[in-house]
């Protein structure tokens, strides 16, 4: 193998590092061999030189990169299969692929089969009854069908009760017929539809006996399977270029009086009967549940995509030299400016905290899942509540520290060569998707202030919001990170408190229900941020302690200040609310600042460390800034001459028309 030459300050940096980078891998994997499986994984993967683009993507047409995307998807999909274990249960796979990140490595934007594996099976194992499941999933899972999740239309994302899209039973024939309506009742968005899926499943309004039903799943075949033309009745297309996702093939989808039989409506909530009667499932928000799922899921891609960003932030910033601390010293490393660390190491302790958060996630996901499949559905409200307030925050923190990632590399990250546009063109959408983040914290407000009239009335919480019942003053700033976790708590329920009196004198003043509701809702929202911030941060915390008990102490110590950082951090980003609602004095306020300063300094000769920790291989970084030997400007000067205008030394435009202009002839 090729000797690597590491640039000398990365090296100098990795020597400097206190605690053992090999068990941070494994503590964030779950234990060695766990890391030796992804590792294993990995290799296989990148062994198949034709998964690599020989072109950089950036450089091919929108058509070109779908067709591209396509050939690699299929590969990916053949090799991802030959290394499956059979013997693992659906909730295993999914945990031990949480730290799986070598999509990244073949797709800078993303896979069309994305929406296929991500919702499209989850829908038919969630809403199909046990002869749907059999019949469907096998055709799913081997790829004999490809699908997506139609559920978005041009005119409504968000309220799904507004769903125009309608699915009407004719008993004559035992058939839906599905229509779109109008032109806002286009499916709009899916990933996948345009031009991948022949199967998709659609949400619509269901009509029986000329009743609305609500909205159930139909799943319907929208392409011939041998042809792949759109069957008749079905208009398709793609809905084109966009911010990222460009290689996801989003698509748009209408219905023209288009029949299926009656047995395409996955019916494992609710049924319609041969005649046409409606029942029932146990509760019509179970037919929500593919969203629910996807929202848990989102959560561990936020703390995946952010440790990509930051790994090529921190490692830049090891090697950038840049301006002058001393007149007397040489240009001091970029990484050393403490404004750059406050910058980056945020980004570290958030990637930890969603990663943690997530994994805590899933199992109670998991947990409630059985619970409803034996017919208890007691934990849903919680779990909706929970997966909703997760998801907005990790994809808003996501968003901001790629972001900060991409700024703290100054000109070179708004290459695409740095790969940090593409990470961000990857975090912001799930700011929209899947919930768009204001609603869904309205949900999480709806949810809470039910939870403090339950309390009012004496009635037990739900463990995540069991907090909202303390009553005790917290009487003395202690400034631990278990004080401030009490501190977050204190906040999240004086704001849910303020925010229930509003609401509570705005219907009093004579407003209805609903306007008193939107009159309130800024501070409703805000009061629902909070919520989530006191449980990631408890999240983290007790987690970390829980896990990180077996480690060796420098790591160990290493884990303690990421938790602390990101305390600390956010107690000084909401200072305000503190103040308000917590005994926060001034000379508490110049400590924290005071000790946050010092954690930055304690963290900077870890900060490469810690990054390498994460264990991104350069394929998926795919940055010419990041990568592990930090060729940083040799890399980006590859890359530039990989440019196609860099083929010929004068293009034909001179010609054409540079010339004639700047000789007057045009
Ligand atoms: C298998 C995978 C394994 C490995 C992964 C491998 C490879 C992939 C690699 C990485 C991928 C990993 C992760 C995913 C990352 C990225 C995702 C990729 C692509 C994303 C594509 C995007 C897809 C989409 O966006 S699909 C469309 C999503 N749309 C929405 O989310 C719409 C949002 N709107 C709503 O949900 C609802 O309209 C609403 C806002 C909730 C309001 O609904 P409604 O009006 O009906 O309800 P009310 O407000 O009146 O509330 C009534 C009542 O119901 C309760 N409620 C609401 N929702 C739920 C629910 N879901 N569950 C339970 N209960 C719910 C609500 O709280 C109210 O209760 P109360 O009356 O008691 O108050
Ligand atoms: C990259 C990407 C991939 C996607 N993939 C899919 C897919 O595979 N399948 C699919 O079905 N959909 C998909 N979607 C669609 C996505 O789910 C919707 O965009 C999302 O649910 C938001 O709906 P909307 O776009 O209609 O926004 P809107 O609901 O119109 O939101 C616009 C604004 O109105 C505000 N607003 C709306 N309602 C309220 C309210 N009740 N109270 C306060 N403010 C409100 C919002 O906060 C926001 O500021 C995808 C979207 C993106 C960006």
């Amino acid at each position: 193998m090729a000797k690597i030459t590491v640039n000398k300050d990365l090296a100098s940096e990795r020597a400097k590092c206190e605690f053992n980078v090999e068990e941070l891998t494994n503590y964030l994997d779950g234990g060695r061999e766990n890391t030796a499986r992804r590792r294993r994984m990995e290799d296989k993967v990148l062994s198949v030189k034709e998964l690599r683009d020989e072109i950089p993507e950036e450089y091919l047409s929108h058509k070109e990169k779908y067709e591209n995307a396509i050939r690699k998807a299929v590969l990916f999909y053949k090799v991802q299969k030959s290394l499956d274990d059979p013997n693992q249960s659906d909730h295993e796979r999914i945990r031990n692929s949480y730290r799986s990140t070598i999509t990244s490595a073949i797709f800078k934007d993303n896979s069309p089969l994305t929406l296929h594996i991500v919702m499209f099976i989850p829908a038919i194992i969630g809403q199909g009854n046990d002869e749907q499941r059999e019949y469907w999933l096998k055709r799913a899972k081997n790829m004999e069908i490809i699908g997506t999740y139609a559920q978005t239309e041009l005119g409504h994302g968000t309220f799904l009760r507004g769903l125009e899209t309608t699915a009407t039973y004719d008993p004559a024939t035992e058939e839906f017929v599905l229509h779109s309506p109008t032109l806002t009742a286009y499916k709009w968005w899916p990933g996948g539809l345009a031009h991948t899926a022949n199967y998709c499943v659609v949400m619509a309004i269901l009509y029986t006996k000329s009743k609305n039903c609500g909205i159930q799943p139909f799943i319907v075949q929208i392409r011939d399977e041998e042809t792949h033309m759109p069957l008749p009745g079905i208009k398709l297309g793609e809905i084109g270029a966009k911010l990222g996702y460009n290689t996801v093939n989003n698509g748009f989808l209408g219905f023209d009086n288009h029949r299926i039989p009656r047995d395409r409506m996955l019916m494992r909530n609710a049924q319609v009967s041969k005649d046409g009667t409606f029942t029932a499932g146990a509760n019509s928000k179970l037919t929500y549940g593919t969203m629910v799922y996807v929202r848990v899921l989102i959560v561990n891609n936020m703390a995946n995509l952010l440790a990509k960003a930051v790994t090529i932030a921190i490692r830049y910033s090891a090697v950038r030299r840049q301006s002058k601390l001393k007149p007397e010293d040489p240009e001091p490393q970029i990484l050393d400016y403490v404004t750059q660390q406050h910058k980056l190491f945020i980004g570290i302790a958030t990637s930890h905290a969603y990663s943690r958060t997530a994994l805590w996630l899933w199992d109670h996901y998991a947990k409630v899942t059985s619970e409803l499949n034996a017919g208890k559905l007691d934990n849903l409200p919680e779990l909706h509540s929970l997966a909703c307030c997760l998801k907005v925050l990790s994809s808003v923190d996501a968003a901001v520290f790629v972001e900060r990632s991409r700024l703290a590399c100054g000109g070179h990250g708004y290459m695409l060569s740095s790969n940090l546009p593409q990470t961000y063109g990857l975090v912001t959408p799930a700011s929209t998707f899947e919930g768009e983040n204001t609603v869904l914290l309205l949900q999480v407000a709806r949810s809470l202030v039910k939870a403090w009239q339950q309390m009012l009335n004496g009635r037990q919480l739900a463990p995540s919001m069991a907090y909202l019942a303390d009553q005790k003053q917290l009487d003395r700033w202690d400034g631990s990170v278990n004080g401030i976790i009490r501190a977050f708590q204190k906040v999240a329920r004086g704001k849910l408190a303020f925010s229930v009196a509003n609401f509570e004198k705005y219907q009093k003043m004579g407003l209805s229900r609903e306007d008193a509701w939107n009159k309130a809702s800024v501070q409703l929202t805000a009061a629902a941020e909070s919520h989530g911030r006191a449980i990631v941060v408890q999240v983290f915390k007790t987690e970390t302690d829980r896990i990180a008990s077996s480690l060796s102490p420098p790591l160990r110590k290493a884990l303690d200040q990421l938790v602390e950082l990101f305390t600390l951090y956010w107690a000084l980003e909401r200072l305000g609310d503190l103040l308000l609602y917590s005994p926060l004095s001034e000379v508490d306020v110049r400590d924290m600042q005071a000790r946050y300063e010092e954690l930055l300094e304690k963290i900077r000769p870890n900060a490469v460390g810690l990054v390498d920790g994460f264990d991104i291989r350069d394929e998926i970084l795919n940055s010419a800034l990041g990568a592990y030997d930090g060729r940083v400007y040799e890399r980006l000067m590859e890359e530039a001459l990989k440019s196609p205008l860099n083929a010929e030394p004068v293009n034909s435009s001179f010609h054409k028309y540079l010339k004639p202009f700047m000789q007057g002839k045009l």
